[in-house]
């Protein structure tokens, strides 16, 4: 159904939040979607993401520095990001709150053209919250997406005043996003001069000689860019570093097979060089598997003439899903499917099952256009993380390992470690 066989549209009703149909990302129309698509994925090719390690490199250090014991990126108008570090001993680090700021700058500056600054700042902080808040009500979303549209012609000031927090997070990133969309349509060259490298925004806003996006469907495609490359990416990194504090002999693995590949303790730690320390892949690919952040529900329709799919019959506009959780949970796949148990991935050969029912960023021609810049961030920030600190969980950590299906995969409780710098 999500391979590129299937010619399968999205199921519409649950898509149509994300904005209107001459939109890039959300198109129902298969051919108009691979046509913008393809506007976007040439940036996230694997070659174009490792012209850029550098960018991610600086971003991750950031990080690395942010959850140390004693944090030296502190900036000015930090106030909530000091409630983020430690600032005085005993204290604990909000992690998944670190890791969305970390995101946060690196799609930011990937994609528009300036980084966010959210490491060192709050200035930006607008940013997140409201994608946090979001993903706690994805699942009502999809289905009362015209509340989300009256919602986005509410005058931003009367949003904040009459609407719930936690059920205006969209509404009011989409308000954000308009300001600064109408601020690069009014100054492109401002805009394109402070950055060395053409960015996706810029291409989007371009088009092409057959595609001009109307400003609401570049709303709806930056919210997407902005949603799916931050909060996916922060939670399954927040999910691997939960499960290295709680199998603290799973992270003195990780640390010592990163000691072997990276003996001084400052040296660089670039995606190039990490990815080729197997355990890191293992440990990601066994988060991602018994974690996915989106673990089911990405629906499609058949077209209008039904399609044979697996020799069964399906009638046109039957709408079809998959879950990638309940197939990673597959006990003839994956033996002991409840067990975190990175080993699995060691040497594990690519044309096995379990690599062919690894689906955490879907497939085919819908499947994650984000998928090289998500592993490279994962790969970088894994490595440089457990190169430098060792990770354990703080008494007042209220994170557990308790899950949501809200679409996305959502887990309560602010999750605080301590964390302790190796001596080499
Ligand atoms: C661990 C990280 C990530 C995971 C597990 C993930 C997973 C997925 C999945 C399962 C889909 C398909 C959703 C559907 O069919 O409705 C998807 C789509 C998408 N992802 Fe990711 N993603 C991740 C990171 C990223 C990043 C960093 C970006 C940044 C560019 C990104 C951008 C997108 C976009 C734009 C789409 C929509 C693609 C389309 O409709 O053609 N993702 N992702």
């Amino acid at each position: 159904m999500y391979s590129t066989t299937y010619k399968f549209p999205v199921h519409s009703p649950h898509y149509d939040w994300q904005g209107p149909v001459d939109m890039a990302m959300g198109n129902p129309n298969v051919a108009a979607h691979r046509a913008r698509r393809g506007l976007v994925s040439p940036f996230l090719s694997k070659a174009s993401i490792q012209k850029l390690d550098k960018n991610i490199v600086k971003h991750v250090n950031n990080f690395v520095e942010a959850i140390s014991p004693t944090p030296k990126v502190l900036g000015d108008n930090c106030e909530r990001l000091k409630t983020e570090v430690v600032t005085k001993p005993g204290d604990g680090v909000d992690v998944l709150k670190l890791l969305r700021r970390l995101t946060g700058d690196v799609i930011s500056e990937y994609a528009y053209s300036e980084s966010f600054g959210l490491l060192s700042s709050d200035k930006n902080i607008w940013f997140i919250q409201p994608i946090a808040d979001s993903m706690e009500i994805f699942q009502l979303l999809q289905f009362t997406w015209p509340v989300a549209y009256i919602m986005s012609s509410i005058p931003n000031f009367l949003l904040k005043t009459v609407v719930p927090r936690k059920l205006r997070g969209f509404a009011e990133l989409e308000w954000m996003l308009k300001e600064q969309i109408d601020e690069f349509i009014r100054n492109p060259l401002k805009a394109k001069a402070k950055t060395t490298h053409k960015t996706i925004f810029e291409t989007l806003v371009e088009g092409d000689e057959n595609i001009k996006l109307s400003k609401r469907a570049l709303v709806g495609d930056s919210l997407v860019l902005i949603g799916a490359g931050t909060e996916t990416t922060a939670t399954t990194l927040a999910e691997a570093m939960y499960k290295a504090c709680i199998y603290p002999e799973l992270q003195t693995r990780l640390h010592e097979e990163l000691v072997k590949a990276f003996p001084n303790k400052n040296d660089e730690i670039t995606f190039a060089k990490a990815e080729r320390v197997q355990y890191v892949i293992a440990f990601l690919k066994e988060t991602l598997r018994i974690a996915p952040p989106l673990p089911g529900r990405i629906a499609r329709q058949t077209p209008a003439e039904g399609a044979v799919c697996q020799e069964r019959f399906l009638p046109g506009r039957t709408v079809v899903s998959m879950s990638s959780y309940l197939m990673h949970m597959n006990p003839e796949i994956y033996p002991n499917p409840h067990k975190f148990d990175p080993e699995r991935w060691m040497n594990s050969d690519p044309a096995s099952l379990q690599e062919r029912y690894f689906v955490p960023f879907s497939k085919g021609s819908r499947g994650c256009v984000g998928l090289n810049l998500a592993w490279a961030e994962l790969i970088t920030t894994l490595a440089a993380t457990f190169r430098k600190h060792r990770l354990s969980l703080h008494p007042d950590n209220k994170r557990k390992e308790e899950w949501v299906d809200r679409v996305a995969r959502v887990v309560f409780g602010d999750f605080l470690i301590t964390a302790e710098e190796y001596d080499h």
